[in-house]
């Protein structure tokens, strides 16, 4: 049976800031790749790079890596930052979970931020969802004690399912108490796909949780 093997080439990506996990050591030192010992801040699927070029341009006293499995992503990121000028940011390449368990130390993050993941809408596509019971429970303990857990999205059951499971996740609290969750958070960059589904009519949903510092 003649088989056909479509093979998609790769935009070489050349920015000073692009990382590729694969290619990391285990472990690497982030002190040394960023060039000094400022908090790390993670990005979870930074899409354009939009929000991280945001955030990074506004925290220079910070250290954003910036996570995407899709190529394209991480060159438009690239270009975005490289364009602002600036240092602290690495646009890296990897599965979100594979990245994390080989190259961040526990204990290691100040904030996750995940704006907009694939929302998996189909009942039978759910499990697919990044963002979940397991999900959470494995991000805990890279999270510095009192460090942000941050997610958004448009879809109603996506972000009330991980509004109730953070809230039942003992080690968090609630930064947006009494609410669970809201729909507007002054100040907060609003991202591609965010502007995309507000242009529609859609709400979204901000859910912010630090983890507890005594525990
Ligand atoms: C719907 S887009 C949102 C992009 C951006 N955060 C925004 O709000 O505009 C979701 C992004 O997450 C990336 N992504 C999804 N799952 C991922 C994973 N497990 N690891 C790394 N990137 C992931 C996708 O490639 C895509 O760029």
């Amino acid at each position: 049976m003649l088989q056909v093997v479509i093979m998609h080439t790769l935009i070489p990506i050349t920015s000073p800031l692009f990382l590729v996990g694969a290619e990391l050591d285990e472990q690497p030192a982030w002190s040394t790749i960023f060039g000094n010992d400022n908090p790390l801040v993670l990005e979870i699927g930074c899409g354009i790079g939009d929000f991280v070029v945001a955030m990074a341009t506004r925290h220079p006293e910070l250290n954003f890596i910036a996570l995407d499995f899709y190529n394209k992503g991480c060159l438009k990121s690239c270009k975005r930052a490289d364009r602002a000028g600036l240092t602290n940011v690495r646009i890296v390449r990897d599965e979100a979970r594979t990245f994390i368990r080989r190259c961040l130390p526990l204990a290691s993050l100040q904030a996750v931020f995940i704006n907009c993941p694939d929302p998996w809408p189909k009942r039978c596509q759910r499990k697919r969802r990044l963002v979940n019971q397991e999900f959470v429970s494995f991000m805990e303990p890279y999270l510095k004690p009192g460090a942000l857990f941050h997610f958004a999205t448009d879809f109603d059951d996506y972000g009330v399912d991980v509004a109730n499971l953070l809230r039942r996740q003992a080690g968090f609290e609630n930064l947006l108490a009494p609410d669970h969750w809201r729909h507007d958070l002054e100040g907060f960059p609003r991202t591609k796909y965010m502007l995309k589904f507000m242009a529609e009519g859609k709400e979204i949903y901000f859910v912010q949780y630090r983890r507890r510092a005594e525990e």
